[in-house]
């Protein structure tokens, strides 16, 4: 009798569909991708946009080295890149001023090696803004800074706070764990590598097929059921030749030798005392309770001119630092949802386009506020910043973001959470496959926060599919 070596996945994100491929490779045959919205892609969702795609969910490919979406895409396309590390921001103040640039850039730069070089080996349990700030001190007190004007100090700190925000999407730069740093790697070279105007589906494309010759395509969209929402996922671990029922909200079930989850932390947060029978217990419950997970929000903003170009200077963007008479006002006037605005971008490869880019809870507000609101309260906020801008055009086109508030996502991505820290919980134990008496994996984990190397970031999240794959290859090698 020959085994059955069905395997089902829940999500057609990218770890779904890294894992598929590589079940595929190894001569599976019996695979369903299971999906509960009407698209695939999940955290990947490029967009028709002016003359391209923009991207909702992941945009850049963070490094080349190591980064295996590099190393898979790269032979066949070639990549943009968003000059962050070339050009600085304008910092602009809410009153429209502009401070000297020079020593904000200076600063900002200091606070971002600090950033980089924070590590939780030397000081083991101090959260990630603590520790910024004791370095920060130290680069302060030396005889280069010693004269600073304490208020550049006060808006440069204000921005590399709202940056940090931004990275990791944490509502609190104390809630993050400076392990980032440490336990996680980062692949090398451009940290900032783009799509030009194809969008990260581009990368899908890849993925989905052995090479870009057509003939090679490994037909895995055609293993996909969209609309299938997975509410409950009964297992037994003492029966040795029992199948995974896999329940779906429409009332159909679905069984399989092993089933591999991949939805969002965020959506396991809310749904894993219930999504699992049994109930997941032990270190994983305690990982999918204390691994945090972030928001960002991002508008996008279509122009026939780009007006915010000055002297056809390199414009990279503008980051406003709020003076507090008018972060007052603009809380009283109901626009406080601007106060999550990280930076507003020139977006790469699109000289017609403007980029919003907000993080933290101040993003639920956003996805809450109706269109033509944010419209006027972000063009309110352009006029405020950059008077030079005046009078701000209105878009042509807008695109948004709905991650925060997206009942199958709940948040943008995951992030080292100081609560990991306290509990002695890591990515790993979220990874860790459920295996019945027989040593067989029934219950696998993928998607970016069971990620150890590279967890929140899309290449992660491919890698996740990759191992899970692995673990059931592996089984039937043994
Ligand atoms: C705004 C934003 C910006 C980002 N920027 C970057 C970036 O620039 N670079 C980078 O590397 N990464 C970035 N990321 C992170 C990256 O997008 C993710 O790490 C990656 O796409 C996650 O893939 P995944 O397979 O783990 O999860 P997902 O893509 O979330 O896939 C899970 C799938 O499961 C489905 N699902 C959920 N619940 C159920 C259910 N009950 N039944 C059936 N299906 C279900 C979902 O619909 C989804 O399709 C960003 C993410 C966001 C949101």
């Amino acid at each position: 009798q020959t085994e059955d070596k069905s395997v089902i996945i829940i999500g057609s994100g990218l770890s779904g569909y890294a894992a598929a491929r590589r079940l595929i490779e190894n001569g599976f045959t019996d695979i369903k991708i299971l999906e509960a919205l009407d698209r695939t892609g999940g955290r990947i969702y490029s967009v028709p946009f002016s003359d391209g795609f923009v991207d909702l969910g992941a945009q850049w490919c963070h490094g080349q080295t190591g980064n295996i979406i590099y190393e898979m895409t790269s032979p066949h396309f070639a990549f943009g890149s968003t000059p962050f590390e070339t050009v600085d921001p304008y910092f602009r103040f809410s009153d429209g001023s502009l401070p000297e640039q020079d020593i904000y850039v200076k600063l900002y730069g200091e606070g971002y090696k600090i950033i980089h070089s924070i590590d939780r080996v030397t000081t083991p349990n101090v959260p990630f803004g603590d520790l910024f700030m004791q370095k920060f001190n130290a680069v302060l007190a030396t005889t280069t800074y010693q004269n600073i004007n304490p208020e550049v100090v006060k808006y440069v700190k204000a921005e590399l706070v709202k940056n940090v925000m931004g990275f990791f999407g944490a509502n609190s730069w104390n809630d993050i764990s400076p392990k980032v740093n440490n336990e996680e790697e980062k692949a090398g070279g451009d940290q900032h590598c783009t799509w030009k105007k194809q969008g990260f589906q581009t990368f899908i494309n890849y993925l989905t097929k052995k090479s870009p010759n057509p003939s090679e395509n490994l037909n895995i969209d055609a293993k996909v059921i969209l609309n299938k929402k997975v509410t409950n996922i009964q297992y037994n671990k003492d029966d040795a030749a029992g199948q995974v029922t896999v329940n779906c909200a429409d009332g159909t079930s679905y069984t399989a030798t092993h089933v591999i989850v991949t939805p969002s932390l965020g959506y396991l947060k809310a749904h894993y005392k219930t999504l699992f029978t049994p109930a997941l217990s032990g270190p994983k419950a305690v990982e999918i309770e204390s691994r945090g997970v972030g928001n960002l929000g991002k508008f996008f903003m279509k122009f026939a001119t780009p007006f915010w170009v000055l002297d056809n200077e390199p414009f990279l963007g503008i980051e406003g630092m709020w003076l507090d008479a008018d972060k007052q006002a603009a809380i009283a006037d109901g626009r406080e949802w601007l106060l999550g605005i990280v930076a507003v971008y020139g977006v790469e490869s699109f000289p017609d386009l403007l980029e919003v880019f907000l993080a933290g809870d101040y993003v639920g507000t956003f996805e809450n506020t109706d269109t033509e609101k944010v419209i006027a309260d972000i063009t309110w906020w352009l006029e405020k910043f950059a008077p030079y801008m005046k009078p701000v055009p209105r878009p042509l086109a807008v695109a948004r973001t709905k991650w925060m508030t997206h009942e199958f996502f709940l948040g943008s991505y995951s992030y080292p959470s100081m609560a990991e820290e306290q509990n002695n919980v890591r990515t790993s134990d979220l990874a860790a496959p459920i295996i019945n008496i027989d040593e067989k994996p029934i219950l696998l984990f993928a998607g970016e926060a069971t990620d150890s190397k590279f967890p929140s970031m899309a290449h992660g999240a491919v890698n996740s599919g990759f191992r899970a794959a692995t673990e059931i290859i592996e089984y039937y090698q043994a």
